[in-house]
């Protein structure tokens, strides 16, 4: 398997942030969170003060997943949402408009031709849906590979336009059901306890994804324990493009602010592809989905906020970019100690 490259945050940096931040007019540790996510900025970018969060970037993988009849709402909404999100009207772009952050949509997957949408949008599309996965492979040999490549290539294209933290959208109906299989295969831990009610299914609903995820991982025995077979057996096009956008973010030292259940569960499959990534990662916020909080614990990272929000479409890591704003106003700005009259 491809090794990847990742670079180091500047130790350096992080002990002269940490030791500034005593020094700041407060009582030591009293900004709490706050001085902990300094500190991560400055040994992300290297500098004390580190520079201001100017482009961030919000990338939505959209597309459907064979077992989008266990959802509470019918798999055209994917379609119908790309639409919503290049009108500039879904829960992202809004929440993203009040921070600044700019928003880009990608048919990855979607069920529908879209004919009708920008080419830029369909550029990277890997396949119409995916295999409905507590009977059939998620995706066909060779897809998941290339699925990663696009993720990482759009990373890149959004670098290069100077995007200095990125954010994993994701939009796909049935998508909770395929995070909830990936944690569960990636940890070991049962179906029952990484199934939530995703967009909203009663206790019933909740119990057929559970009845999926345990034939999913039935099927696939053994070839969970290599990522890409993972993401090829119980994953799908956008999980597996979300992952790469990851290790690329990672690959180039661009902070990535991850957001809910499905971006949390392509982490996990991404950390076991580049096991230094999770270093560029950083967690949005907490979402309602059980199998999100094995996947952060699992990575060692805690949500920055905890708004009980389900939405996903990156709606609630753009909302987290105000914290790490504030961080970095706090350590270039607050007065010191030493200079008390
Ligand atoms: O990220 C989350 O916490 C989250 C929790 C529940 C649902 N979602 C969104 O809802 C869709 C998946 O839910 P479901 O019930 O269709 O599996 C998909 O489009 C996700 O972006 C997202
Ligand atoms: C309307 C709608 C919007 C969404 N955005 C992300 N997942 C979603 C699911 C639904 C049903």
């Amino acid at each position: 398997m491809t090794r990847f490259d990742i670079p180091s945050p500047d130790a350096a940096a992080h002990a002269a942030a940490l030791e500034r931040l005593d020094g700041l007019v407060k009582p030591v540790g009293s900004l709490g969170r706050l001085e902990e996510l300094a500190a991560w900025l400055c040994a992300a970018s290297g500098q004390v003060p580190p520079p201001p969060i100017a482009r961030p970037r919000v990338v939505v993988f959209a597309g459907d997943h064979g077992v989008s009849r266990l959802s509470a709402y019918p798999r055209e909404i994917t379609a119908a949402m790309v639409r919503v999100f290049l009108a500039g009207r879904s829960g992202v772009n809004v929440l993203a408009r009040e921070v600044g952050a700019g928003v880009r949509v990608l048919d990855i997957a979607v069920d529908a031709d879209l004919s009708d949408v920008p080419d830029a949008v369909r550029a990277h599309k890997i396949r119409r849906g995916s295999g409905s996965i507590d009977v059939e492979d998620a995706l066909e040999p060779g897809e998941a590979r290339l699925a990663f490549d696009v993720g990482r290539t759009v990373a890149d294209a959004e670098i290069a336009e100077g995007a200095d933290l990125l954010v994993p959208g994701d939009m796909g109906i049935g998508n909770t059901t395929v995070a909830a299989a990936l944690v569960a295969a990636a940890l070991g831990v049962p179906a029952e306890e990484v199934v939530g009610a995703g967009t909203g299914v009663d206790e019933a609903g909740r119990a057929r994804k559970v009845e999926a995820v345990r034939a999913g991982l039935a099927r696939a025995g053994s070839r969970v324990s290599d990522p890409f077979e993972l993401l090829t057996a119980l994953g799908s096009a956008c999980a597996a493009a979300t992952a790469g956008f990851l290790v690329q973010g990672a690959v180039r030292g661009v902070p990535v602010l991850l957001d809910g259940v499905f971006s949390g569960a392509a982490a996990l499959v991404a950390a076991e592809i580049a096991p230094d990534a999770p270093r560029w990662w950083l967690a949005g916020h907490r979402s309602t989905e059980p199998s999100q909080a094995f996947a952060l614990k699992a990575l060692g990272l805690a949500p920055i906020l905890d708004l009980g929000l389900r939405l996903g479409e990156g709606s609630g890591a753009v909302q987290a970019i105000p914290a790490l704003r504030a961080a970095r106003a706090v350590i270039a700005d607050m007065g010191l100690l030493a200079d008390l009259a």
